[in-house]
């Protein structure tokens, strides 16, 4: 039996690298995205790479969005059996400058989507008297707050704990969580950070920020989307079914814990 995936925010970035590594794992994967012209192009790539997958469009922030996503899942395919809540967005603002649209906004996607996604897939799985697998996108900035990312940071602190939580409740159903943590990826989230950073500072050129950052991986190169999708389809395959609540860095040598 294949198994069926669902992997937030895919269209481009992390979520794209998860999705094609599940795909190439034999999963059947909803590639979802807010993001409809980009979505639409990822879903062709993959379906003419022979890959079995379905698009549905969604914004992670809205409850009713993250259940209708499992809902057309199972109208699809018949059954999930692992739930990637990866779609996560960044800002970039000094501390005494964050506002509450700023917080609102990180807060609705990086929490509120990870809180839903756990709970619309959690139900599917508890229905369906099957085991589950949840898979959180946390961040090097869930185990370290860094400066000019407070709000970020603290949504992917609060991503941490929500793992840590949820796994406690869920594990009597044989649902795991667990979360990957990546250090720096060149995707456009680091883009948008980088040019951010170079505007609220004196001296910072374009690409400076970016090179500051991943001078400290001591494995001395930046990420990419496959170093990120390695632990992930570790984490959706059943060789980690005795792992839960655990929060993994996976960032070349950057934050030890
Ligand atoms: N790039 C990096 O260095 C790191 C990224 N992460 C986390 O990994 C995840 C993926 O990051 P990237 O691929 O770098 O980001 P990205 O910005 O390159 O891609 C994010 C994708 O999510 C989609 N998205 C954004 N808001 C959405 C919403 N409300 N509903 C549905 N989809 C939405 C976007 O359209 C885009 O396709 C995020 O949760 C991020 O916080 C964590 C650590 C490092
Ligand atoms: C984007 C991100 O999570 C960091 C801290 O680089």
């Amino acid at each position: 039996m294949e198994k069926v995936a669902i992997v937030t925010g895919s269209a481009e970035g992390l979520g794209k690298g998860i999705a094609h590594r599940l795909c190439k794992d034999g999963f059947k994967v909803v590639v979802h995205d807010i993001n409809e012209p980009v979505l639409n192009e990822t879903v062709k790539e993959f379906k003419e790479s022979g890959f079995d997958v379905i698009g549905v469009v969604g914004n992670v922030a809205k409850r009713e969005d993250q259940f209708n996503l499992v809902k057309e899942t199972v109208e699809h395919f018949g059954r999930l059996d692992v739930f990637v809540n990866n779609a996560g967005v960044d800002a970039v603002t000094p501390f005494l400058q964050v506002e509450e649209e700023e917080l609102n906004r990180l807060f609705q996607i990086n929490v509120n989507g990870t809180v839903f996604g756990t709970q619309a897939a959690a139900k599917q799985f508890i229905k369906q008297e099957t085991k589950g697998k949840i898979i959180n996108a946390c961040s090097i900035a869930g185990h370290e707050s860094y400066e000019m990312l407070s709000t970020y940071s603290a949504t992917k602190h609060a991503v941490r704990s929500f793992t840590h939580s949820s796994a406690k409740e869920l594990a009597k159903h044989q649902i795991t969580v667990n979360a990957y943590c990546p250090g720096i990826a060149k995707t456009k989230m680091w883009d948008r950070i980088d040019e951010e950073m170079v505007k609220h500072s004196d001296n910072l050129k374009p690409g400076e920020a970016f090179e500051q950052y991943s001078s400290a991986i001591a494995l001395q190169r930046y990420q990419t989307p496959e170093d990120v999708a390695n632990l992930v389809s570790f984490l959706a395959s059943d060789d980690s079914d005795y792992i839960t609540g655990q929060t993994i860095l996976t960032d070349g040598g950057l934050v030890y814990r």
